[in-house]
């Protein structure tokens, strides 16, 4: 497997291995992610990009039977470490999930209440947290005369955009997103795209998807993964246009999955 590197890891994985009791879902893993880039994580159903997402903020682990082998660097931190609380762990590393899952509030206690959760009390700096972010997921415009209106009343895409500025209140470095547009028309899809393009400049982005032309319009490098393996990884343009590996080849040109 190629994995090739410029710009700083900002997570580096080593020889994960994943098990959910007996299933062997993640082996042998070892993955450099960048800083400022997104990486793409593609594959066929049941491959292991979800698991793989998920244990990169630790969130894997609500399953009970989960358990892991090898290391997850956290710029320089290892994430499994006893000392390293995960707490802190997901505040730095952010999550997006496939369906839009805004809570039953109003759209402004949606994005203020992971700061209030970390003791933000003071409403003109929460005003403030909620205007940034709803501005930093490009949404500002469409909800700033319907703040205290339920963020159910929303369109999928609106609520989308709610969960990710809902993300970056709390200042993350990494955000995580697990398919998150495909429950979403193509208009929005292509909002969401734009703006992941534009968090880029400020954060990390791993992306999970199951569309191709997605991971190649949005990517910088692009990893595949086929029965729970790294098969190839590199620059999004190489991988799509020149891959190294057959099966990736085969996959790409929809072959099979
Ligand atoms: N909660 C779970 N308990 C047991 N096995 C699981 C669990 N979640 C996933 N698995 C298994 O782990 C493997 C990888 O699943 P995962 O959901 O990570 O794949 P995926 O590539 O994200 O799939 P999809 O594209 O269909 O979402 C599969 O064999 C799956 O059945």
């Amino acid at each position: 497997m190629r994995a090739t590197m410029d710009g700083n890891a900002i997570f580096k994985v080593e020889d994960l291995n994943l098990w959910y009791g007996n299933t062997h879902a993640l082996k042998n893993i070892n993955m450099e992610i960048a800083q400022n880039q997104v990486t793409a994580v593609i594959g066929p159903s049941g491959c292991g990009k979800s698991t793989f997402v998920k244990t990169l903020n630790r969130m894997v682990e609500t399953v009970p039977s989960v358990h892991t082998s090898g290391d997850i660097k956290y710029r320089n931190q290892g994430i499994f470490d006893s000392n390293y609380l995960v707490e802190e762990l997901r505040t730095h590393v952010g999550m997006v999930f496939q369906k839009p899952n805004p809570f039953p509030k109003s759209i402004y206690e949606n994005v203020a209440y992971g700061p209030k959760i970390h003791g933000i009390k003071k409403k003109q700096v929460l005003d403030e947290i909620v205007e940034k972010s709803l501005k930093g997921a490009a949404i500002w415009e469409e909800v700033k005369d319907r703040l205290h209106e339920n963020a159910y009343g929303l369109s999928g895409g609106q609520q989308q955009r709610i969960c990710i500025a809902r993300c970056l209140a709390v200042e993350p470095d990494v955000i995580l997103m697990d398919e998150p547009t495909s429950a979403l028309d193509p208009i929005s899809t292509l909002k969401v795209e734009e703006l992941i393009r534009e968090l880029k400049k400020e954060y990390t982005i791993v992306i999970v998807t199951h569309n191709m032309q997605q991971a190649a319009r949005i990517s910088d490098k692009t990893a595949f993964f086929l029965n729970g393996e790294v098969i190839e990884m590199d620059d999004t343009d190489k991988l799509f246009s020149n891959p190294e590996d057959k099966r990736t080849e085969d996959y790409i040109t929809g072959r099979f999955g």
